[in-house]
């Protein structure tokens, strides 16, 4: 071997060398990274999710080395880790769209396609390399695109992984695909059993867009750790407290709770983040249970912090949820959506009646429902600014859901469980009787303060709502409903029930209002019932349906939302 040859080779093993030193420097300040982040955001127990994250971030692809035994150049394949395989308790069993166990299938497919690819690339790499060796020309230069292309792993294989390697800041958003690690913002016992938890991400938040409009009934999924590492996976219907009734916020001035009390007490810089209504159930209960041991978020416990243990032993961060979603609620949806918006291109009058049946937590995605057609209505109201959105926000007006009439049935216990019983006592004030009972409630500065309150969350001008409240708890199951008549906070049209929901009641609220639109009777009603209790509960209203004869078809939809 000539000197300059020999010169060479050393040179290249220097530099093999080099790189070799400097790959492993690079990966042991990754591995610090992956370590301090996941100190961050993991919990000791969530040992695979660890791993897989440790995978998920490295990087793989085609990557070229030194042979010193046979001074080649060599080409070694490092395929991305397979996505992992979600545990048990990580489908919450809604059927959710997209479910966890889809998305794994989904994610999987395109892994291995993505191998399949590298594979194919890494063959035609090896033999550019033999054939420039072969034909004697410098090895490497002209080795396939690929050759020592790293790819960072993870994303296109599970979405973006878990969220633990994210800081926690205000950009964090909300992934259908994958669980983010969100603030507890506030923690507040509205009662004994019904907690309130604000998160700090917006009400509207979709990670790719704006959510879509016409999607007015969603839920987020939030995933717990249990002590025994198993995961506890539920979903949660978020509700807009931007109109939060100053009276629900006054309902937890001053408490103290399990955290120590932190956040604003009114709400105050918390109206437009995303809120959760959970009811708790007695202890032991493994869903309330981690409920109880949320903490709210601070900086110096917060983040990074110890694991909370708070006496059960959950070892979920402190002051973090993990969230996934939005996932739209219940399945087929605005069946008629199309036939809703061809109708009013079509100038065909149709009478719209949602009639909505609702049992304790179950309100929740009723109240989004009010929310949305009142927000409709708001933007109805005003005049379009002329410009480029114009268009644009007609569309999606177009796409909200509309209704001349609203009915809705709450069940409850109790006045004391009725979940936003002010809010709800607002929506149910009719426009007749929001003039009627303005002047009475003038009298007092308090009054005018609640009806300035009230009137910005009725649905004004265009729909009726009515407002039945069967209480449960002030008869006996057996006995037939019995109907009163009783304004439980101030003015309004709640109607008050005592017993269980019965066929009769059910009859007349979906018959109601019938006869006095005659007029329309030659145009179809449309109806949307949607029904959100226990499982007991949707079972039993969905039974008495079927008795009255109410099935879905073209002029009826009905929605049990489980
Ligand atoms: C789309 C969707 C949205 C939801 N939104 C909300 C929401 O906004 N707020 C909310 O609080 N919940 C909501 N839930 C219910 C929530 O996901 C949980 O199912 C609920 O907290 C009960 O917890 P669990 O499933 O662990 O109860 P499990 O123990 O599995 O019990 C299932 C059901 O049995 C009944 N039950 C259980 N224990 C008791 C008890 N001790 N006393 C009386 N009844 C009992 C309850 O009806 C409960 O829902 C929603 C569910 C779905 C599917």
């Amino acid at each position: 071997m000539s000197n300059s040859a020999v010169a060479k080779w050393l040179e290249e093993i220097a530099a093999a060398k080099a790189k070799k030193a400097q790959a492993k420097e690079q990966q042991q300040q990754n591995q610090q990274q992956q370590q301090q982040q996941q100190e961050q955001f993991t919990t000791p127990t969530e040992g695979l999710q660890q791993q897989s994250q440790q995978i998920a971030t490295a990087q793989y692809g085609i990557i070229p080395s030194y042979n010193l035994q046979t001074r080649k150049k060599q080409l070694c394949l490092v395929l991305p880790p397979e996505p992992r395989k979600p545990e048990p308790g990580e489908c919450c069993g809604n059927d959710c769209e997209p479910c966890v166990n889809t998305i794994y299938w989904e994610d999987l497919v395109a892994h291995r396609e993505r191998c399949r690819k590298l594979q194919m690339q890494f063959e035609d790499a090896c033999r550019v390399l033999e054939d420039s060796e072969n034909r004697g020309l410098e090895s490497g230069s002209g080795v396939g695109g690929s050759v020592g292309k790293m790819e960072e792993g993870g994303e296109e294989e599970r979405g973006e992984e878990e969220g633990e390697g994210e800081e926690l800041e205000d950009k964090v958003e909300l992934n259908i695909r994958s669980y983010r690690p969100f603030k507890v913002l506030q923690k507040r016992y509205l009662s004994e059993n019904t907690l309130l938890v604000v998160c700090d991400l917006p009400y509207y938040s979709s990670s790719k867009k704006k959510m879509d409009p016409h999607i007015i009934m969603f839920h987020l999924l939030i995933r717990f750790q249990q002590p025994d590492g198993q995961y506890l996976t539920k979903a949660f219907t978020p509700v807009d407290i931007s109109r939060l009734h100053k009276a629900t916020w006054r309902s937890v001035q001053g408490q103290s709770n399990t955290s120590g009390d932190l956040g604003a007490v009114d709400g105050q810089g918390f109206e437009d983040r995303m809120a959760f209504l959970v009811k708790l159930y007695p202890s032991p209960h493994a869903t309330s249970d981690m409920f109880r041991a949320l903490e709210v978020y601070t900086e110096s416990g917060g983040i990074g912090g110890d694991d909370v243990t708070n006496g059960d032993n959950s070892r979920n961060r402190k002051g973090v949820l993990f969230l996934r979603g939005p996932i739209q609620t219940g399945r087929d949806r605005q069946r008629n959506q199309q036939q809703q918006i061809n109708n009013l291109a079509t100038g065909l009058s149709q009478r719209k009646r949602i009639v909505m049946i609702a049992a304790g937590s179950g309100i929740t995605p009723m109240y989004q429902v009010l929310r949305a057609l009142h927000s409709q209505q708001h933007h109805q109201q005003h005049q379009y600014t002329p410009g480029v959105e114009q268009e644009e926000r007609k569309k999606e007006d177009v796409r909200f859901w509309e209704a001349n009439e609203v009915d809705l049935v709450y069940c409850n216990r109790t006045t004391e469980d009725i979940w936003l019983r002010q809010e709800l006592q607002s929506i149910g004030v009719s426009r007749t009787e929001e003039e009627g009972e303005g002047a009475k409630d003038q009298k007092s500065e308090e009054g005018i303060l609640e009806k300035a309150a009230e009137l910005s969350l009725s649905l004004v001008r265009r729909t009726t709502v009515r407002i039945q409240h069967v209480l449960s708890s002030a008869s006996t199951f057996s006995s037939p409903s019995s109907v009163k008549q009783v304004p439980p906070i101030q003015g309004g049209s709640h109607q008050f029930h005592t017993g269980r929901i019965s066929l009769d009641l059910l009859r007349n609220t979906l018959q109601q209002g019938q006869d006095s639109h005659d007029h329309l009777r030659d145009n179809k009603e449309q109806l949307q019932i949607l029904v959100c209790g226990p499982p007991l509960f949707n079972k039993d209203v969905s039974a008495m349906l079927t008795l009255l004869n109410y099935h879905d078809s073209d002029t009826c939809e009905i929605h049990i939302l489980e």
